[in-house]
């Protein structure tokens, strides 16, 4: 049987002589979309960082479709698409200007740049600088970024930050269309509505450990518990009934 798009394997991270991801494991299927669900410093971007390639494991292991980054860095990167959380636009770039830069380096024609900013609902405004745009449509941009080569693995850090709803609802049809077409996605967040709209599966993280994975078969050490019980009783916050 074919290897999981995604697999981590006991990845151990330290950071400043910190040790920020704890023996985390994870595995995901084709098709398959997983909320990384956390608090402030849980560890979610820095999973994301670590699979995308940026940072790398002080322990274990991370395969996408198999290879690990040193079996071929090119050919690793080519299988991944991420959406950083924080990204500073080149001053004077038009927004289409910045896609197709990005399709070039992706070997992909300006046509497919066009039409991933029309995606995200800036064709309009692809003639305008990026850096004169509002947070969610620099948000917009990126995402349109990460979906442009329809790679098999899409990574996306904090995507819905600034979205207003109308883009919120925007956001999950296409994480759900994404993932129709076979594509893989994992992406961060604090809210538990979007994970729950949005994905398949929800990955609780605290302080570097998965504490909760709703597709792990197990309902929390205490028995079973919805999801809601696990967020509210994993950070300590009443439960709204
Ligand atoms: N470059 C760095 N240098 C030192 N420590 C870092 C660095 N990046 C992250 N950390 C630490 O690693 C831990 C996890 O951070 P990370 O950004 O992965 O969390 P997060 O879950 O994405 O948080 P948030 O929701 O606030 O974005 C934190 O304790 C953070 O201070």
């Amino acid at each position: 049987m074919a290897e999981p798009v995604l697999v981590m394997e006991h990845v151990r991270k330290s950071m400043r002589r910190q040790e920020v991801i704890k023996d985390f494991t994870l595995q995901a299927e084709a098709g398959r979309v997983i909320a990384l669900l956390g608090g402030n410093g849980a560890g979610k971007s820095t999973i994301l960082r670590l699979i995308a390639g940026i940072l790398h494991p002080d322990a274990g292991e991370i395969r996408v479709g198999g290879l690990r980054w040193k079996d071929g860095r090119l050919r690793y990167a080519e299988r991944v698409g991420y959406m950083p959380d924080d990204y500073r636009f080149p001053g004077g770039l038009t927004a289409m200007e910045t896609m197709t830069f990005w399709a070039k380096l992706r070997g992909l024609p300006k046509s497919r740049a066009a039409e991933a900013l029309a995606e995200v609902g800036l064709s309009d405004t692809g003639t305008k600088p990026v850096a004169s745009f509002s947070k969610g449509m620099r948000q917009r941009v990126l995402f349109a970024q990460a979906l442009l080569a329809r790679p098999p693995l899409v990574l996306l850090d904090e995507p819905t930050n600034g979205l207003d709803p109308f883009w919120m609802e925007s956001f999950i049809r296409l994480v759900r269309e994404a993932a129709g077409r076979g594509q893989t996605v994992l992406f961060s967040t604090h809210q538990l509505e979007i994970a729950e709209a949005a994905a398949d599966r929800i990955v609780f993280l605290r302080d570097g450990v998965a504490m909760f994975d709703s597709g792990a078969g197990q309902n929390g050490a205490d028995g079973p518990e919805t999801l809601r019980e696990a967020f509210a009783r994993m950070y300590g916050i009443p439960l709204r009934r």
